[in-house]
């Protein structure tokens, strides 16, 4: 029996060698793991007891692909010599050609590098549900052990070129119809089944397919070089493309040419600025779940199984369509007959959206509307494990709603509410169950946005927040546990993005330039389009709520109120800074240019009267560096656990180009020193909106990155 830490090789009376790899939590494969995998593999090749080899994973878990911190190591060194050489190393040389024949016995997942040793064995016998994708694009690179090549010689070029990408992850049930999985068998059979399959194919009664030289199911060479030439036009980001050139590759010249050329761009790809972005917020967003003094002092989280969301109108009926959705049950309290019927109708609504995008069907949606109970009497609320309250934003309407369920539902159960403005002390002043409270802020539309704020008063107890952490688990959310002040973390950090464009528009940049400025950057919409979007309505009351918060550096720009006054509405009448015509995609209208000069004349900021002059960097840096400073902010108050937090907010709330890692690491790969200068000659020529805070003129004066650092 071999063993080092992370693999392990028995070889059996039955001649086979099972070689399990064990690095909990996901079996990934560091570079040890890899060189002792092959030496393994030597082994077993040499070995005249051994006939034939499985590849298991230890815990139920097959394995979860390439070690993520050699990735990281190779980042920090810029060093590519650091990564392993299993493709060719281990993958072809040994697994598909050592002459004896391996079986993948695949349980939980096999994903990225752990699926492509899966495809370099002879068969692949899984578990039911296991998943089983090639997530690597997600990560910024494209899979370097083969997997480009063996993917589509599987499951034929569509399929694979599908799941790669949108790095969504297949089951083996799928797997198995598809070709990629060979047997399903239940987890106690599941090393059996493996074994008897891999003596069968050394004694001849079951092929050896090496997936590499596998034409079959690549079908005829026009209709895959037509399927990448569309996936092309619609996959232009250049690790994407790369993706396909190397998939092109092995249909033209050969498996062996693609791998060959897989494995040089795949190590050019890893140390590109995308991969270290997209790496940063993958560990990020794990990184949010760990709460110093609260995740690290033994809690087990409890189970909330059944929820009461108290209001239904668009951000109730959202969260109770996430809830419902994730299998756990809600009791939908409404006032009358009549808003319950409209809450109802739009839980439907949101639940007929994933059918028409294929995510349920009929069935499902059916039986996941039954798990909702709508009710007008707060009794129903008796037994639940939380209380989510979605009302307006309405100071004593909330605290009387506290008051209200306190008297009904059980000591334990949790007080949420979704406010995105009030002090959760406030909303609990007249309640004793302080430690049971804190904000539950999800983002409209409730059940598709991933992000959702915790918000922790001073008393909230840290068993709560462990059980609400898990809770959002449950949801498929990403939480970030935040402290109480005027628009928490994310609405807080990015309230200068509602400004600035303002702001500069007053300074007379042109609005659509920054517009194209924004989107070119990688935003999905510019801030004037996503005004017209949002609606006037909503983005005077979050620059209102904002202003009075913090006038010392606060814009306060007419130009919205003049395009009200002028029967501007935005897309809701069809006339804001574009026109929306349905059908046609919105047209930049140039007429709205005399409103904004009435605008300047007003507010008289441009100096001289005329307007600057900026280039298409300045103007990103203009909107970006006073998110940048108002974060900063954010951090020295402690209203994050991390500044990677915030970068997790900028991803996943507002929609900041994650291959960018977020605004804080952004920032990093920017500079403090030069973010600083900059908002201080800004300040000096055009206010305090740009004035630097001393938290980052001090990191800035020391020299200090700002996107690692963790508060304790
Ligand atoms: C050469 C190859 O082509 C290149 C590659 O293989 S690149 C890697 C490709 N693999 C992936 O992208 C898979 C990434 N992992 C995942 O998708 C998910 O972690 C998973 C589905 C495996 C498990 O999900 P889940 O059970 O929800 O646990 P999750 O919280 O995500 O991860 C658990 C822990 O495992 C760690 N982890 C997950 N995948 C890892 C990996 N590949 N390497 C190192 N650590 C990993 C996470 O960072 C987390 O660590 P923490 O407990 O310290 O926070």
């Amino acid at each position: 029996m071999a063993n080092n830490a992370s693999i392990s090789m028995e070889i059996g009376n039955d001649g086979v060698a099972l070689i399990t790899m064990l690095n909990p939590p996901v079996n990934a494969l560091t570079l040890s793991a890899l060189e002792e995998l092959k030496r393994c593999y030597e082994e077993a090749i040499d070995s005249d007891n051994v006939k034939a080899i499985v590849l298991s994973g230890a815990d139920g878990r097959f394995c979860g692909g390439l070690d993520i911190s050699v990735v990281e190591n190779v980042h920090k060194h810029g060093d590519i010599s650091l990564l392993p050489d299993a493709s060719i190393g281990l993958v072809v040389n040994k697994m598909e050609n050592g002459k004896k024949p391996s079986v993948a016995a695949i349980q939980g997942f096999a994903l990225g590098g752990g699926l492509e040793l899966a495809m370099g064995c002879s068969a692949r016998i899984a578990t039911a549900k296991s998943d089983l994708g090639l997530p690597e694009l997600r990560l910024g690179v494209i899979p370097g052990c083969g997997g480009t090549q063996r993917l589509p010689r599987l499951v034929g070029t569509s399929k694979a070129v599908e799941m790669l990408m949108s790095s969504k992850t297949i089951t083996s049930e799928e797997g198995k119809e598809l070709g990629l999985i060979d047997a399903i068998v239940s987890s106690e059979e599941l090393l059996t089944v493996a074994r008897c399959w891999a003596l069968d194919i050394a004694e001849g009664r079951q092929p050896n397919c090496n997936s590499l030289q596998k034409t079959d199911k690549l079908g005829p060479k026009d209709e895959s070089l037509e399927i990448l030439k569309s996936a092309r036009q619609r996959y232009t980001v250049p690790h994407y493309k790369a993706c396909l050139d190397v998939i092109e590759e092995g249909i033209i010249s050969g498996g062996y040419s693609g791998v060959l050329k897989e494995d040089k761009l795949f190590k050019e790809l890893v140390l590109s600025n995308t991969a270290k972005g997209l790496l940063h917020v993958f560990l990020a967003e794990r990184a949010t779940t760990k709460v110093p003094g609260v995740t690290d002092i033994g809690l087990k989280p409890q189970r909330i199984e059944k929820v009461a969301v108290v209001g239904g109108g668009l951000m109730g009926s959202g969260i109770a369509t996430a809830l419902i959705i994730s299998n756990i049950s809600v009791v939908l309290k409404e006032i009358s007959h009549e808003y319950l019927s409209k809450a109802v109708k739009s839980v439907e609504a949101n639940l007929q959206g994933f059918v028409t995008r294929g995510k349920l069907n009929q069935d499902m949606m059916k039986r996941t509307l039954s798990l909702l109970k709508g009710t007008l009497d707060y009794e129903e609320l008796k037994d639940v494990d939380m209380v989510i309250e979605a009302v307006n934003e309405n100071v004593s309407l909330k605290q009387s709603i506290f008051e209200d369920i306190e008297k009904i539902c059980t000591s334990e159960c949790i007080f949420a509410s979704n406010t995105s403005t009030i002090s959760l002390d406030v909303i609990g002043k007249r309640t004793s169950s302080q430690d049971r409270i804190l904000g539950i802020h999800l983002f409209s539309p409730a059940h598709l946005m991933p992000l959702v704020e915790i918000v922790r008063t001073e008393n909230t107890s840290p068993q709560v927040i462990v059980d609400v952490i898990k809770f959002t688990k449950i949801l498929k959310k990403v939480p970030i546990v935040v402290k109480n002040c005027t628009g928490f973390a994310v609405n807080r950090s990015f309230f200068p993005y509602m400004q600035g464009p303002d702001l500069l528009a007053n300074l007379g940049v042109d609005i659509f330039r920054i517009d194209r400025v924004i989107t070119e950057f990688g935003m999905r919409l510019g801030p004037f389009q996503l005004q017209d979007l949002s609606g006037y309505g909503i983005y005077l009351a979050g620059v209102k709520e904002f202003v009075a918060a913090f006038p010392d550096r606060s814009f306060q720009s007419p130009l919205v109120q003049l395009m009200v006054e002028n029967g501007r509405e935005g897309k809701k009448n069809g006339k804001g800074y574009y026109t929306y015509n349905k059908g046609s995609k919105p047209e930049a209208d140039h007429s709205v240019i005399q409103i904004v000069e009435e605008s300047m004349r007003l507010t008289n900021v441009a100096p001289g009267g005329k307007p600057i002059s900026v280039t298409d960097e300045e103007i990103l840096e203009m909107i970006f560096f006073p998110v940048v400073n108002e974060a900063c902010r954010v951090i020295e108050e402690g209203i994050v656990v991390r500044a990677s937090d915030i970068d997790i907010a900028s991803v996943h709330g507002f929609k900041f180009p994650p291959e960018t890692g977020g605004i804080m690491f952004w920032a990093d790969t920017i500079g403090y020193e030069y973010i600083y200068s900059k908002l201080k000659s800004w300040h000096e020529s055009y206010g305090d909106f740009f004035k630097p805070s001393t938290f980052l003129e001090q990191r800035a004066c020391k020299g200090f990155a700002l996107g690692r650092i963790v508060l304790t």
